[in-house]
């Protein structure tokens, strides 16, 4: 038996697959496939699972290097614990839990259609995979090669570091992550990746926009067929793994058993969620008393965490050819127009609830991308719409990128620090982020972390819980966080308004919002998520002073109808059109309820745009036409 391994992290798929594409080439030597998934402990709090100990949970506010104690390997500058290190949320939510196990469960029942199978398991990685391996090499057999996907962040990183420092085989790591790998890339992405956006997608741009040039064939590994995932040709056969011949030791965790089910494992890990909820609570929806969440009714996420759903999405925003002729894909068409949308599935592509996992390759959407731009790109105005999906797409790439430099560049201020090999250093989750990893960074704008208030969670009233919760009184702020909270999504829009607010008018540290969101986000990714919060809060790599977003003007020209805010502020039900995004202005407080009467804080800036000021509030100007106040674009 030569077993060829495939250790799944977030590239939960088996369409546009290396790993699969490579164990079933014909030159391949390996007998059997094994494809794994390991539930890391220090991601997830597993202690409600048998033989598990989970990391004691730390306070907010200890360094993540404290604790840790009861594990072999400890983390020096990684946040490894099921809690984060700022606001000391979870880092997960009940629907973030849920998503993910639809992942992994559904990825087990394609690779079962496929005639094969997966295996699930607990506990540090480093510890189940070398007894595996230990097994699997028993009476003379071997290991063709363990393969996983190459991940650029810290802790992914020092995961495989871990790994191979308890393994003797070397672990191959694919480049499945982004749209553009990096050798098709015109330069080092560790070393060169530039530091301000355009000049990447310049840069990119420059290898020439169409198929095959800039955009990469996917691999035709596995596809649709009858609402099912089916691998292109029979999988080979899956090992026989016996959990008891493992020789875990208690509390190093082992394998969940065939029979275990979604819901059986969701109950078991969203146990110390709800036991322990965060700040202003769970949403009633995303924490049922028995069960798996519901969707909320007005989630714009109306989507499951499968390749299927991931796929079907892909046909309905995109479309597809037939012949001649291009089905479906009207969304894409109008996409830069109504990108900016508040509300509603169709504003946007949604794609980054499964890229996230990796339960969509950003390949196979760009590939779709520029087939329609082949088809009928000589529109100008569909060119304009749809090839707006591949710059976004590009930004994805280019905090990707940037994250996997500096997560391999020591910080400045530790120069010399000698590198450590297990555990590399980077400066995502640094309070002066970036900023403190490049010399050249200009003295003026660097961030001064000492100037920022100082958060006390634990306060009903302190401003950044206000935030939390949206409570802040300013309508267009709490209405999006309030989304969040209730459903796992904010549009692009709202990111951008509430993490100014939080910043840039509340002048908090960055970190609670982006540790905030990594909780809630249902599309939490790990680089999209600190790298937008450093560039919205100046810490990132490329400065500018400016990225502050007027709260009333967004609303004004974003929700022109109020419908946004009425529909995630049921208080403001009696407040007229007129001041609903403005409440403070009534005479009657009494029409608030429990809303508050005045807003955390009120900026000079802002009067210009209340109702009858001059110039008139200006409604409707701005909407889906891409435009975001000066210096405050992101994406878009
Ligand atoms: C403070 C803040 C936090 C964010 N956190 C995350 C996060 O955790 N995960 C995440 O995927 N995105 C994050 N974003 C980026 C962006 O808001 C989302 O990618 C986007 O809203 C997802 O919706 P969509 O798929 O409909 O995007 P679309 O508008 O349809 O864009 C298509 C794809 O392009 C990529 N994309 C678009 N905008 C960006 C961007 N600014 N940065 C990186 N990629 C982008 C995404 O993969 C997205 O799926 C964050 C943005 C901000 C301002």
């Amino acid at each position: 038996m030569n077993t060829f391994i495939h250790y799944h992290t977030l590239d939960l798929r088996l369409h546009d697959s290396p790993s699969l594409h490579q164990a079933h080439s014909p030159n391949n030597t390996s007998t059997h496939f094994l494809p794994i998934y390991i539930f890391d402990p220090r991601q997830l709090d597993l202690s409600h699972l048998s033989n598990i100990s989970s990391p004691p949970a730390p306070r907010a506010g200890e360094p993540a290097e404290h604790q840790n104690a009861s594990l072999k390997y400890q983390p020096k500058s990684t946040r490894c614990s099921p809690l984060s290190r700022v606001g000391g949320f979870h880092r997960t939510s009940p629907y973030r839990l849920k998503f993910l196990l639809e992942a992994v469960f559904s990825l087990r029942e394609s690779y079962r259609k496929s005639g094969g199978d997966m295996l699930l398991a607990c506990g540090p990685p480093e510890v189940i995979l070398p007894k595996i391996v230990d097994q699997l090499k028993k009476d003379e057999g071997k290991i063709e090669g363990i393969h996983a996907q190459r991940e650029y962040t810290v802790e992914e990183i020092s995961n495989y570091r871990r790994i191979q420092s308890s393994l003797d085989e070397e672990i191959v790591l694919h480049d499945s992550k982004t749209l553009i790998p990096p050798k098709h890339l015109p330069f080092k992405p560790e070393l060169d990746t530039p530091d301000v956006y355009t000049e990447f997608r310049k840069q990119v741009e420059g290898l020439g926009i169409g198929l095959n040039e800039m955009l990469v064939k996917p691999l035709d590994t596995a596809k649709p067929l009858n609402g099912e995932i089916k691998t292109k040709g029979k999988l080979k056969p899956f090992p026989k793994i016996e959990a008891e011949m493992l020789n875990l030791k208690e509390g190093q965790g082992g394998i969940i058993g065939a029979e275990e089910t979604l819901e059986g494992l969701y109950v078991k890990l969203v146990k110390p969620l709800l036991d322990n909820p965060p700040i202003g609570g769970w949403s009633s929806t995303s924490s049922p008393k028995e069960g798996t969440p519901n969707l909320h009714p007005k989630s714009a996420i109306p989507f499951k965490g499968t390749e299927v759903a991931a796929l079907e999405r892909v046909d309905d925003y995109i479309g597809h050819a037939n012949g001649d002729k291009w089905e479906e894909g009207m969304k894409a068409r109008h996409y830069k127009e109504t990108r900016n949308g508040l509300l509603g599935e169709g504003f946007s592509t949604k794609f980054s609830t499964w890229l996230c996992l990796g339960i969509i390759s950003p390949k196979v959407i760009g590939w779709r991308v520029g087939e329609l731009l082949e088809k009928e790109g000589k529109d100008k105005e569909v060119w304009k719409n749809v090839y707006w999906i591949l710059f976004e797409l590009l930004w994805r790439d280019y905090f990707q990128y940037t994250v996997l430099k500096t997560s391999l560049t020591p910080s400045s201020k530790s120069k010399s620090q000698l590198r450590d090999p297990l555990n590399p250093n980077s400066s995502l989750f640094n309070p002066d982020g970036f900023s403190s990893q490049i010399s050249t960074y200009p003295q003026n704008l660097r961030p001064n972390p000492s100037e920022w208030e100082k958060s006390n969670l634990e306060d009903p009233n302190d401003n950044a819980r206000r935030w939390c919760e949206g409570r802040t009184g300013v309508p267009f702020i709490d209405a999006n966080m309030r989304e969040l909270v209730q459903t796992g999504w904010m549009s692009n829009r709202g990111r951008q308004n509430v993490a100014s607010f939080l910043t840039k008018d509340l002048y908090c540290d960055w970190r609670i919002g982006a540790e905030f969101f990594e909780m809630n986000l249902v599309d939490y990714d790990t680089c999209s998520n600190w790298g937008n919060w450093q560039y919205q809060a100046g810490v990132g790599n490329d400065p500018r002073s400016s990225r502050q977003f007027n709260p009333i003007k967004q609303a004004n020209d974003y929700d022109e109808d109020n419908g946004f805010v009425r529909t995630w502020i049921p208080e403001l039900e009696r407040v007229g059109d007129e001041y609903v995004q403005t409440p403070w202005l009534i005479n009657d407080k009494s029409k608030l309820g429990d809303y508050p009467s005045r807003p955390i804080v009120e900026l000079p800036s802002w009067k210009k745009h209340y109702p009858n000021q001059p110039p008139h509030r200006n409604r409707g100007k701005a909407k889906g036409n891409g435009k975001g106040p000066k210096g405050g674009r992101n994406g878009g």
